[in-house]
Parts: C-alpha cells; sequence; structure tokens
C-alpha cells in the first residue's frame, strides 16, 4: 500500500539521523532528498514537496544552534510538523452528533467509489449503535440502486431508492425525510458521480445539497488519479460546501500522495481512507 511504502521510505530516512555520528549539513540535506524523492514517488505536488524542503531548512540553523540542542530531534520534528502541514488542511472536520439526525452528503467524479464508500461509513457508524441509513439518489448511473440494495442487505442497513423516480432532488426530499420522521441518526445521501464539465450534473448536485441542506458533504476521491484530482477536487468545492474528503482505493496504487495535494486545494480534512472495495 502506497501510504505504508511512504511512511517505511520516511522511517529509514530520519533513521539516517541516528546512524550519523555527527548532524551536519550534508547529512541533512541527504535526509531531506530521501524524503522528498519518497514524496515525489508517491505524487505529491512538487510545490509542496519544495515547501516543505524549504521549510524544514529554515528552521534549522546549525550556525545558531548551541552544541548542547539534540539537533537529531529538532530536525526530526521539523519533518513532522511539515509532513502534518500536507494533510492537514487547518479545518476541524464535521462531528455527527448522536440523537440527532446527521444528513451526510456523498459527491465525486463517476467511479470514485461514493456507492461503497457510503455503505461502509453507514456500516461503520451501525456497529457503534448509531440508527445508519442511506439513501440512493444516484439516478444517473444504471445499476446504482441495485447496488445500494445489495450492499445494504448484506450489511443489514435500511435504504430507500426508487427505480421510477428520476428526479435526484425528489428521492433524496423524500428518503431524508422519511428517515428523519423514523429517528435515523447517520442518514447518508449516494448521488450519481459527476465531472466538472458536466454543468448539468453539477447544477443538480446543487439542487440536491439545497433541497437536503445536508449537514455535511463528503468528497470521494479515487487516489489513483493522483493530482489530477486537484483541478476536480476544486470545481466540487466551488460548487458545494464540501467539509470532508475520504480518500478510496488507497490501496495497492503509488500516486496516492497525490490526492494529498488536492487535500490542500479543497482545504477540507480527510476523515476515512478507503483500503478495499465492499468489505473492506
Ligand atoms: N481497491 C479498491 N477498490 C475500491 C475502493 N472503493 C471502491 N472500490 C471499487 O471501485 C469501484 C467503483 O466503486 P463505486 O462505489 O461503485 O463507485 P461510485 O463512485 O459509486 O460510482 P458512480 O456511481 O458510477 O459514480 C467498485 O468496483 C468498488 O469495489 C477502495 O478503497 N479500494
Amino acid at each position: 500500500m502506497v501510504l505504508a511504502d511512504l511512511g517505511r521510505k520516511i522511517t529509514t530516512a530520519l533513521q539516517s539521523l541516528s546512524r550519523a555520528t555527527i548532524i551536519n549539513e550534508d547529512v541533512l540535506n541527504s535526509m531531506l532528498k530521501q524524503i522528498c524523492a519518497a514524496l515525489l514517488e508517491a505524487d505529491v505536488n512538487i510545490r509542496l514537496v519544495k515547501n516543505l524542503r524549504e521549510n524544514v531548512r529554515a528552521v534549522i540553523d546549525f550556525d545558531e544552534m548551541a552544541g548542547g540542542l539534540n539537533k537529531r530531534r529538532m530536525i526530526q520534528s521539523a519533518v513532522f510538523k511539515e509532513l502534518v502541514k500536507l494533510v492537514d488542511p487547518g479545518v476541524k472536520p464535521y462531528q455527527p452528533v448522536k440523537g440527532k439526525p446527521n444528513v451526510i452528503m456523498f459527491v465525486g467524479l463517476q467511479g470514485s467509489g461514493k456507492t461503497t464508500t457510503c455503505t461502509k461509513l453507514a456500516y461503520h457508524y451501525l456497529r457503534k449503535n448509531w440508527k445508519s441509513c442511506l439513501v440512493c439518489a444516484d439516478t444517473f448511473r444504471a445499476g446504482a440502486y441495485d447496488q445500494v440494495k445489495q450492499n445494504c442487505t448484506k450489511a443489514r442497513i435500511p435504504f430507500y431508492g426508487s427505480y421510477t423516480e428520476v428526479d435526484p432532488v425528489v428521492i433524496a426530499t423524500t428518503g431524508v425525510e422519511m428517515f428523519k420522521k423514523e429517528g435515523f441518526e447517520m442518514i447518508i445521501v449516494d448521488t450519481s458521480g459527476r465531472h466538472k464539465q458536466e454543468e448539468s450534473l453539477f447544477e443538480e448536485m446543487l439542487a440536491v445539497a439545497n433541497a437536503i441542506k445536508p449537514d455535511n458533504i463528503i468528497f470521494v476521491m479515487d487516489a489513483t488519479i493522483g493530482q489530477a484530482c486537484e483541478g476536480q477536487a476544486r470545481a466540487f468545492k466551488d460548487k458545494v460546501d464540501i467539509g470532508s474528503v475520504i480518500i478510496t482505493k488507497l490501496d495497492g496504487h503509488a500516486k496516492g500522495g497525490g490526492a494529498l495535494s488536492a487535500v490542500a486545494a479543497t482545504q477540507s480534512p480527510i476523515i476515512f481512507i478507503g483500503t478495499g472495495g465492499a468489505h473492506r
């Protein structure tokens, strides 16, 4: 998995500090080179990698450092701070509140893993004894409702959808209202996959959001498209108020790091990562 690989490489680079007898510019530069190479290999945006290197270099000044200072610890903590910055947009994610309806709307590109992730999230809360359910407002992809039905039946999650209604606003509103009346706490609304060039589908997404007024909109992002996601992430954020991000398909692909730059672009916190199909 890309994150495990990246983690291993960063750990190895940091360990080079412990192996060195003297910590000097050369050791720092070689360590930073290794870390930057690992990040670039994982498809992290080159601008972010450059910032990381410059920021670490800016706080470590060997001439200024007193002899007794623990240089290893200072370098490690500077690197750690910069790595955290890569994934921390500085915004707190929406915290669902038990005992009240929390309406969560999923949006994203076609095939990014929305339906699969909706089910996983509903199941996550179900296991914590929340009343959770799913509304299928994906009227675009044939078979989407069947997929929701199948997933939910397997996981024993109540669901709502329609084979005949073609307006996602109607389905979403009806489903959300019904589940609210029934006292559901986690009401997850799956929507059609869409692309920023598809203007009418983007308008439709806004119409669904305006109708159900979700407490949180989750942007589901497929890690395999890497940095290409940045433009899309920005377009989604411009249209609706995205509160959090879930990055899927982080299993077995080298480009997961590109997803990080997309998150930086949307300034939304990553709340989960997907590492497998429906059963994981
Ligand atoms: N390997 C892997 N596959 C995943 C993950 N999440 C979803 N998938 C697979 O990705 C494919 C698409 O997932 P869906 O959940 O149908 O995607 P979607 O966003 O609802 O698709 P549309 O409704 O067409 O936009 C399916 O084959 C899923 O099993 C993940 O984290 N890892």
